[in-house]
């Protein structure tokens, strides 16, 4: 079985309640459809009721089955406002403020929801850029307790299976840090190892990429992955990596032997952490477009509890197959 149809079987175990704002893109409303049929969550839509079940028939999609919530006449609305007041007091957030806020944007809507327990998850991103959706994830449902870092995977499903774990293979960050310091690299390495065990079930090799292998080129860049894997080192994490190494020593058996004999991962990492979120980000999309590989996410890393995004590039798809995916992380 694929990964996609066994998280989906997972997911139909016990049915999850996942928030989608973005009810105003066609595509999420197809996904809505996909998701309902084949039962891997419930779903709730946010919006106003008429002009969605009117944007559903338009577009062809059966909707029947999901929740439509409107905050204008949303019973609980002041509890929602109050929180959000209470949430953003130190910014100085007015009531009136807080207001506009939770019923003109679904995605903060969305994100009280799941806070407040009302839903489990929630998957946005298709009809907006990342960093609305991580600005509405951060500031309502906030990073889990001991994390510093929130921070982003995808995991790339490549059809030939020759890189990674049959062809299973996670790139982080790719959506939220754009410069990551040493400190962050180490908290990115880390978050996608636990990723990569709970939501892939593979056993993490993660190689720290970098335009160097092992010290063969000198400079500052590369002396911050270098610092970075030490930071791994000195946390004494329970997990395999190695670095700073380049992209071929890290996927590809036989330039790892030649790059790094001695490296454990040289060769078969399954995970890459990215040197910043230019490469990352480039780096998956090229992945996704010449070699045709399923993009998963980006799955986000370090909230409370589980919100992930979309490239506004998703198909339907994408979408349905990561509402499942948020599904199993509730
Ligand atoms: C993630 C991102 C939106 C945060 O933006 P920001 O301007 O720092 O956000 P804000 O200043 O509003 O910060 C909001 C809060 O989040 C915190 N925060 C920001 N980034 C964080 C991170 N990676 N981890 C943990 N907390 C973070 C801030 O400290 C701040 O906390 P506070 O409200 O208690 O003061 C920003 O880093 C970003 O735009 N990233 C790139 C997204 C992107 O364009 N991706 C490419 C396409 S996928
Ligand atoms: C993850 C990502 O790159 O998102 P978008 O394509 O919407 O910018």
């Amino acid at each position: 079985m694929g990964l996609i149809e066994s998280i989906k079987e997972n997911a139909r175990k016990e049915l999850k309640t996942i928030v989608l704002p973005e009810s105003e893109d066609e595509r999420v409303l197809k996904a809505a459809q996909i998701v309902l049929e084949e039962k891997t969550a419930n779903v709730i839509l946010i919006g106003n009721e008429d002009t969605i079940k009117s944007d559903a028939a338009s577009c062809g999609a059966n909707i029947e089955g999901a929740t439509i919530i409107d905050p204008k006449s949303f019973d609980k609305i002041d509890a929602y406002i109050d929180e959000l007041v209470e949430l953003r007091k130190k910014k100085g957030l007015s009531r009136e403020e807080a207001t506009e806020i939770m019923t003109t944007e679904p995605r903060f809507f969305g994100c009280m929801m799941v806070r407040l327990g009302d839903a489990d998850g929630l998957v946005a991103g298709s009809n907006s850029p990342t960093a609305d959706v991580l600005r509405a994830a951060i500031q309502v449902i906030k990073t889990a307790p001991g994390i510093n870092t929130v921070s982003s995977t995808f995991i790339m499903e490549t059809a030939d299976g020759k890189f990674g774990d049959n062809g299973l293979i996670l790139f982080a960050d790719c959506a939220v840090n754009p410069e990551p310091n040493a400190e962050q690299l180490a908290d990115i390495a880390s978050a996608t190892a636990a990723t990569a065990k709970s939501v892939v079930g593979l056993e993490p090799k993660v190689a720290m990429l970098s335009f160097s292998t092992m010290g063969s080129a000198k400079h500052p860049l590369v002396d911050k992955v270098q610092y970075a894997c030490e930071i791994l080192e000195d946390r004494e994490v329970d997990f395999a990596y190695d670095g700073e190494m380049q992209a071929d020593a890290a996927i590809v058996e036989a330039i790892g032997a030649k790059k790094a004999p001695n490296s454990s991962v040289a060769g078969k990492a399954n995970v890459l952490v990215f040197p910043d979120l230019q490469s990352g980000n480039i780096g998956y999309k090229l992945v996704q477009r010449f070699a045709g590989a399923a993009a998963h996410g980006p799955i986000v890393q370090g909230l409370n509890k589980p919100v992930n995004d979309l490239s506004r590039g998703c198909s339907v798809e994408d979408i349905s197959n990561l509402v499942a995916i948020t599904a199993t992380q509730c």
